[in-house]
């Protein structure tokens, strides 16, 4: 039986929520990557130039550390990522992330929750962080999204 992961970034859930929407329709194991300096809400002010997150994304090379141990991936086949779009993009953290996990013989697969953006920004960085054969990845939000984009990636 194909066994799935999902791992996920999430600050105020929107993403969490997602991440349990896929993990439930496919009996797939989750992972929520935490931060090793924690986000505080000011951190996470777009309206300030120079809050921590607007700055992380400005830097190309900003890669924010992690809390305690990636998972496992040897028992999985297929590795799902969700993360926030921050500045049309991911949060830096999951470059950070990406580019510790061993993802070579996985099928991969990434998604995002926005407040509107889509997800073709992100898109480019998933294709140069994992490579070309990443799933097409999409901005989600309801069950009925879930649903859809499982089928549309043969994961479902
Ligand atoms: C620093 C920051 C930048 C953001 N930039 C964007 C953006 O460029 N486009 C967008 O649609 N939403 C943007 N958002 C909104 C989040 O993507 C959205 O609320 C997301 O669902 C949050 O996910 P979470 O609850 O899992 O953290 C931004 C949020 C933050 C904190």
């Amino acid at each position: 039986m194909t066994k799935s992961l999902v791992i996920y970034f999430s600050m105020t859930n929107n993403t969490k929520k997602v991440a349990e929407m896929i993990a439930q329709e496919l009996g797939a194991d989750t992972y929520r990557i935490q931060a090793k300096q924690p986000y505080t809400s000011e951190d996470l002010n777009w309206h300030n130039n120079n809050s921590r997150a607007n700055r992380e994304q400005e830097d190309n090379n900003s890669r924010p550390e992690f809390a305690g141990q990636l998972p496992d991936l040897t028992k999985y086949d297929r590795i799902l990522i969700g993360h926030p779009t921050w500045w049309g993009i991911p949060p830096r953290i999951i470059n950070t992330v990406i580019e510790k996990l061993d993802l070579g013989e996985k099928e991969v697969a990434t998604f995002s929750t926005s407040g509107g953006s889509t997800y073709d920004q992100a898109q480019k960085v998933m294709n140069e962080l994992i490579g070309s054969d990443v799933k097409p990845g999409r901005v989600l939000s309801s069950k009925k999204d879930v649903e859809n984009w499982l089928r549309d990636i043969d994961f479902k």
